[in-house]
């Protein structure tokens, strides 16, 4: 008998305690293994309208429910004796007459009220009558252009369909709850750009239609069963989104990207790929990278967890870096450890060579700018090929006398590197390159990069140099709106062209949609690259409804303390666990506040550096680059101020008017990655008159 796992299984397991957790789990082992065993005491529950769901014993309290159909078992929920009966008798499992997906869908008129969601919190969310005060009193109907015809087309089911019709903004977020995922997805679609996505096409299996995939898995056997059931939490790591699915099964003509804005479930999908590669191809050997190590950690443990315990594919699996990797490579190739100069002493060392060489029309801020993201960047070697290098995207010109001049600096710089045995980190990804480049024989067949927004010319050299030649060998995840170290290049130009081969994820699965609308406007609907790829972040939904981002700008630094403080200790005593909740600021001058805060709240706190055993013990504060990959249901900014968000420093530092709006733009994607951290809740907060960004972040409309 085939044995397939329905997503609203795993849910409610979750839901449970752990002890009952461990029973529900050994029962649908046995369920797996020997579904006629008579301990099981299964049988048929006689007042739902389906006459397929039958109930199992777990425990005195607890009843497993599953779907028998044709020769297979469905897992379908488990929970309490009577709140589990309550909600099988409601529900029916069948195909969707128009879409032909599997869904199971709740009877209309079993349903007495139509309530909003408490999706992600656990309790009344904190000052939602404050956060809604805002929002317009009664809107208009959000679909009453539609047919029956076009909701039954993306999945809505026949006897919801007046309903929706009817719905207004407000009302549609409590009916979407009760709708199955594509139909809501499909709604709130329509609701953002005006489109209603064409119905997808109706497949020979119901089993095997993209939607029906997105909530039901057929099981191999135990040991998938044993590591879906593990992790109950963790729904990506079984259940994916047709679009994801979609880039994790195909195979492409060359490098390939999946994009999409934040939350949207990139780093599920490298990570579901990974996985597919290691077990289609029992030779692969991967390489999955990403831009520092705390991530690199992070999407370690995430592998285990998709894996599963006692998994061996994880050992062809190699995850660091790409610092991390680059140096390794070199030392392995070359025998010894690479030697990093400081960016302070190349800072100090441009400035002598300069000062030897008389050259003093540029400003020290320009040599050093000139010296990253040009001379070492592209590893100019000689003053020829520094006369003939685009110097992309810069906006001061450099005839050919003034670059032969600030070679004089440059060519004593790169040599006096050379003479002490020094490198800068390009210096590093250069050397590998050149000796990983010039052999046929690379160390991994396949490679994975998350973050890819923050690649920079050197990585992005050094890993073309490390993939083989095959087609599929090189597949990126990134947003180029969460660009916030590197400056923009042509990929096309160091021979990684990813065009026509890029996909934009548009459902957001970690922000409410109050959040993501909010930080959406941060940003331009459409970036586009230097080779004219476009991430578009228009049209993009969230799955869930929560209160709007809330907004403190304060007198001065004492005020803003005792008001986050104030915010803090509510959230706490409503249910919060200090785990859930992390507290970033721009920069390491602003970390007192944030800390004064907690500590007004009497918030535990862990920093990035001294992590504590028990993370779920204590908030995590630190500064917003750290803040990347990472995610909370609570998320507080803290010193949003005028002079912090963009950051004084930086914009008194730049070499030119390019470099300024760089500043700025990164600044911008900063707080965009810092505020969609957050699940359920974001807290921004200011001495006044607050960053200008903030403007943009409250300014309302879609
Ligand atoms: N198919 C899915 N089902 C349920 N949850 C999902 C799914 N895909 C992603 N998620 C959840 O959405 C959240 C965001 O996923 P992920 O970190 O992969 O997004 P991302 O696009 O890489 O985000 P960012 O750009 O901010 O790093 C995570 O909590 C993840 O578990």
């Amino acid at each position: 008998m085939t044995t397939i796992l329905a997503a609203s299984f795993t849910s409610a397991l979750s839901r449970l305690a752990n002890d009952e957790q461990k029973q529900a789990k050994l029962t649908a082992y046995d369920l797996q293994t020997n579904p006629d065993q008579p301990g099981l005491q299964m049988h048929r529950i006689d007042k739902s309208r389906d006459p397929n769901f039958w109930s199992v014993r777990v425990s005195r309290d607890l009843r497993i429910i599953v779907h028998k159909s044709g020769g297979s078992l469905m897992l379908v929920y488990v929970g309490h004796h009577d709140e589990a009966y309550k909600w099988v008798e409601r529900r029916v499992i069948d195909a969707h007459p128009t879409t032909g997906a599997i869904q199971i869908r709740e009877v209309r008129e079993l349903v007495d009220e139509v309530t909003p969601p408490h999706t992600t919190g656990q309790t009344e969310p904190l000052l939602e009558a404050q956060a809604r005060a805002s929002a317009p009193a009664i809107s208009p109907p959000l679909f009453d252009r539609l047919r029956e015809a076009d909701l039954l087309s993306i999945g809505v089911p026949q006897d919801w369909v007046a309903d929706v019709l009817g719905a207004n903004e407000e009302q549609f977020y409590a009916l979407a709850a009760h709708l199955p995922q594509e139909a809501s997805e499909g709604l709130l679609d329509y609701a953002v750009t005006g489109i209603l996505m064409p119905a997808v096409t109706v497949m020979a299996d119901p089993l095997t239609h993209p939607d029906t995939l997105r909530r039901f898995r057929v099981l191999d056997g135990i040991e998938e069963l044993k590591a879906a059931l593990d992790a109950p939490f963790e729904r990506w790591a079984v259940f994916l989104h047709p679009s994801q699915r979609g880039v994790v099964q195909r195979n492409y003509s060359g490098p390939a990207r999946v994009a999409g804005s934040a939350g949207t479930g990139k780093t599920v999908v490298a990570l579901h790929r990974v996985v597919r590669i290691l077990r289609e191809n029992p030779d692969a050997r991967v390489l999955l990278t990403t831009f520092s190590d705390p991530l690199a950690c992070n999407i370690s443990n995430k592998l285990l967890l998709l894996c599963g315990d006692g998994s061996k594919l994880p050992e062809r699996v190699t995850i660091g870096s790409f610092d991390v990797i680059a140096k390794e490579l070199l030392a392995l190739a070359t025998g010894k450890e690479p030697r990093l100069a400081s960016e302070d002493l190349i800072r100090s060392m441009l400035a002598k060579a300069a000062e030897e060489a008389g050259v003093h029309e540029v400003t020290p801020q320009f040599l050093n700018s000139e010296w990253t993201h040009v001379i070492d960047a592209w590893q100019i070697e000689n003053v020829d090929t520094y006369a003939s290098v685009p110097r992309m995207g810069r906006k001061n010109r450099l005839g050919p006398k003034q670059r032969e001049r600030l070679w004089s600096v440059f060519g004593v710089m790169r040599h006096r590197l050379a003479a002490s045995g020094l490198m800068t980190k390009a210096g590093v990804f250069a050397a590998a390159t050149k000796h990983f480049g010039a052999r046929l024989e690379k160390p991994f067949t396949h490679i994975v990069v998350d973050e890819a927004q923050d690649l920079g010319v050197a990585e992005l050299r050094f890993l073309a140099a490390i993939a083989p030649e095959t087609s599929d060998a090189l597949f990126f995840s990134g947003d180029l709106g969460q660009r916030i170290f590197q400056q923009p290049f042509s990929w096309k130009v160091l021979g990684v062209d990813i065009r026509g081969r890029s996909t934009t994820l548009k459902v957001n699965y970690r922000t409410s949609h109050q959040i993501r609308r909010a930080a959406d406007r941060l940003l331009p609907g459409k970036v586009r690259d230097v080779d004219g790829n476009e991430d578009v972040r228009l049209g993009t939904i969230s799955v869930f409804d929560g209160p709007e981002p809330f907004v403190l700008i304060e007198k001065d630094e004492n005020a803003e303390i005792a008001a986050v403080g104030n915010y803090l200790k509510e959230a706490l005593s409503e249910g919060f666990k200090p785990g859930e909740i992390g507290m970033f600021v721009r920069s390491e001058n602003q970390l007192d506040r944030a800390r004064s805060a907690a500590r007004f709240a009497g918030l535990p706190m862990r920093t990035f550096v001294d992590p504590r055993d028990d993370d779920a013990e204590s908030a995590l504060v630190g500064i917003m680059h750290l803040a990347k990959g990472l995610e909370f249901r609570l998320v507080v900014l803290m010193a949003c101020d005028e002079n912090v968000l963009p950051l004084e420093e930086r914009v008194a530092d730049v070499a030119d008017d390019f470099e300024l709006d760089e500043v700025i733009a990164t600044e911008r994607q900063l707080f965009y990655v810092a505020s969609t951290r957050a699940r359920d809740r974001l807290v921004i907060s200011a001495v006044a008159p607050g960053s200008e960004f903030i403007e943009d972040f409250v300014a309302s409309g879609n």
